[in-house]
């Protein structure tokens, strides 16, 4: 029986700078889409994040001439209209996790959500198609290993462990990241079929 699925080029190339970030899509990912890593700090925008996330995702198909995908996360707290947002990584880098909860100690409301946009391009010539995946948490004196960005400040609902304390099966089983992958993987597998190169 024929297949309606669009034939789709494998691998898709995933392009970024951060090593853990790359840890964490194979670990949830697994086999289940055929891609590979390319290590490159694209520029980023500034504005609404998943204008960010798509422009990243056009200047990554130019760079790589084909599919790739490109992801962007936020961390937006509630008291301040959803900043840091996009913009987490350079307050992070200059005031470590530890600035960040304190840049809420004038604010009661401590509650943030951790956003992830992955966008999707099928090659230069394409508009890229965006996943969004979202955990909503609070932020809290920093606890636990301080080896992935904002992790110590970070403790999603329902739980009485931040990010970095938690196993790291158990984040990825209800990180904004796992939930971005899982919107990505079954519009992949519903409208693709991966064929090798020619
Ligand atoms: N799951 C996470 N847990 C904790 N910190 C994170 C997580 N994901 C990303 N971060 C950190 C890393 C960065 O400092 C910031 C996100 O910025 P972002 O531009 O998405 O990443 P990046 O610039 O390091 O990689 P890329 O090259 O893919 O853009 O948040
Ligand atoms: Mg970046």
């Amino acid at each position: 029986m024929a297949s309606n699925k669009l034939p789709l080029v494998k691998p898709i190339t995933f392009v970024t700078g951060n090593a853990k970030k790359l840890e964490e899509v194979k670990m949830i990912l697994g086999q289940s889409i055929p891609f590979q890593a390319v290590k490159f700090d694209l520029p980023e925008l500034q504005g609404e994040p998943e204008e960010i996330s798509k422009e990243k995702a056009r200047i990554a198909a130019r760079e790589v001439g084909g599919p790739v995908l490109v992801e962007d996360t936020c961390l937006c707290f509630n008291a301040l209209k959803g900043l840091p947002g996009p913009y987490v990584k350079w307050f992070l880098q200059k005031t470590g996790p530890e600035g960040l909860n304190n840049m809420l100690a004038a604010y009661e409301d401590k509650t943030a959500y951790a956003l992830c946009i992955f966008s999707l391009s099928l090659g230069p010539d394409h508009e890229p198609t965006s996943f969004e995946g979202r955990t909503e948490g609070k932020i809290v004196p920093a606890r636990g290993p301080n080896d992935f960005g904002w992790d110590p400040v970070f403790q999603p609902h329902g739980y009485n462990l931040t990010y970095a304390e938690m196993p790291k099966e158990e984040k990825n089983k209800i990180s904004h990241r796992r939930r971005a992958l899982d919107k990505l993987r079954e519009h992949l597998c519903t409208q693709y079929s991966f064929m090798d190169q020619p």
